[in-house]
């Protein structure tokens, strides 16, 4: 590990700023002694330093953000004025990144008076290495402040720019995505339980399912109905099941979801 490699704070230390820093450590080749995170709970300190080791927490924001080559902000939506108050003056040396979901640029821009912001939408795998990112850089942004962004961000999984207009939309999508696939997991695993499956069996055939789906998707670049065709035989068990998904309505539900989600996103922009 390299003593040239950034120093990389966290403006809050709960779960997103723990999982980020895991995967910035273990895969980005920073070592914990460059990480920092401030929060004003003691609790939430302390399991931060017992998690990222060698890894120093504080209460005071400004610490942070003085100590930092790149501060991600990882406080919740409705605490972000509150965090920016704190800070006396944000310096030029430091580059900013939020991850709250729907607080936009132009609002971070104005609460953080900097110009060196970019926002960005992760989500929970980041923390063993499968985070789907998007994110935004703010107008006139430095290419150099981007490479560094992408660089950290793949260090939790990959990294996708966008403009910001899409970022509510990926928000509802991949950020609180893991959610919906944790409640298939979970159907799926008591509907193996109620066919009579020991729990631990159904809940490691489900997780694998999923996982082996998903990689299917990935690696053969193959559309998912053609993938779906291929799982379900003339007059077989899928089709039966298909059939149910299909009458209870599957396919809206899911929809419905990920744009309720969305527009959530852009509700907490408004605030
Ligand atoms: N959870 C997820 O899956 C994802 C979350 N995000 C975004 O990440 C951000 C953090 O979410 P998450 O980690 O889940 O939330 P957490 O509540 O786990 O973490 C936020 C932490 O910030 C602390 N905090 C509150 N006020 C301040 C302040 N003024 N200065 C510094 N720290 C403060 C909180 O303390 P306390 O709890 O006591 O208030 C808490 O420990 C949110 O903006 C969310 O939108 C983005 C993608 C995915
Ligand atoms: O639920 C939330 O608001 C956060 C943002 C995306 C995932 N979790």
């Amino acid at each position: 590990m390299s003593n040239d490699s950034p120093r990389v704070g966290f403006l809050g230390a709960g779960q997103m700023a723990m999982a980020m820093a895991h995967g910035i450590v273990t895969r980005g080749g920073v070592p914990g002694s460059h990480i920092i995170a401030a929060d004003p709970f003691a609790d939430a300190r302390t399991r931060f330093e017992q998690e990222i080791p060698g890894a120093q927490a504080t209460d005071s924001n400004q610490k942070v953000i003085d100590q930092s080559d790149v501060a991600f902000i990882a406080v919740k939506p409705q605490m972000m004025a509150d965090a920016a108050k704190s800070l006396t003056k944000v310096p030029d040396t430091c580059l900013l990144i939020s991850i709250a979901a729907g607080v936009t640029l132009k609002r971070l821009v104005s609460l953080f008076s900097t110009q060196r912001i970019i926002r960005v939408m992760p989500n929970t795998p980041c923390l063993v290495g499968l985070s789907a990112c998007a994110f935004s850089a703010n107008e006139g942004i430095q290419q150099a402040d981007i490479t560094r962004t992408q660089k950290l961000l793949e260090a939790t999984g990959i990294a996708i720019q966008v403009p910001e207009k899409q970022l509510d939309a990926v928000t509802g999508l991949s950020g609180s995505g893991p959610a919906f696939v944790y409640m298939l997991i979970e159907a799926m695993t008591d509907a193996g339980v109620r066919q009579g499956l020991p729990r631990s069996v159904a809940l490691q055939l489900t997780a694998q399912t999923v996982k082996g789906a998903a990689e299917m998707v990935l690696a053969t670049g193959q559309h998912p109905a053609a993938l779906k065709d291929n799982v379900t035989s003339p007059g077989g068990t899928t089709i039966a099941g298909v059939h149910e998904l299909e009458k209870k309505g599957f396919r809206g539900a899911i929809i419905d979801a990920i744009t309720a989600a969305t527009e959530r996103s852009r509700e907490l922009g408004q605030d």
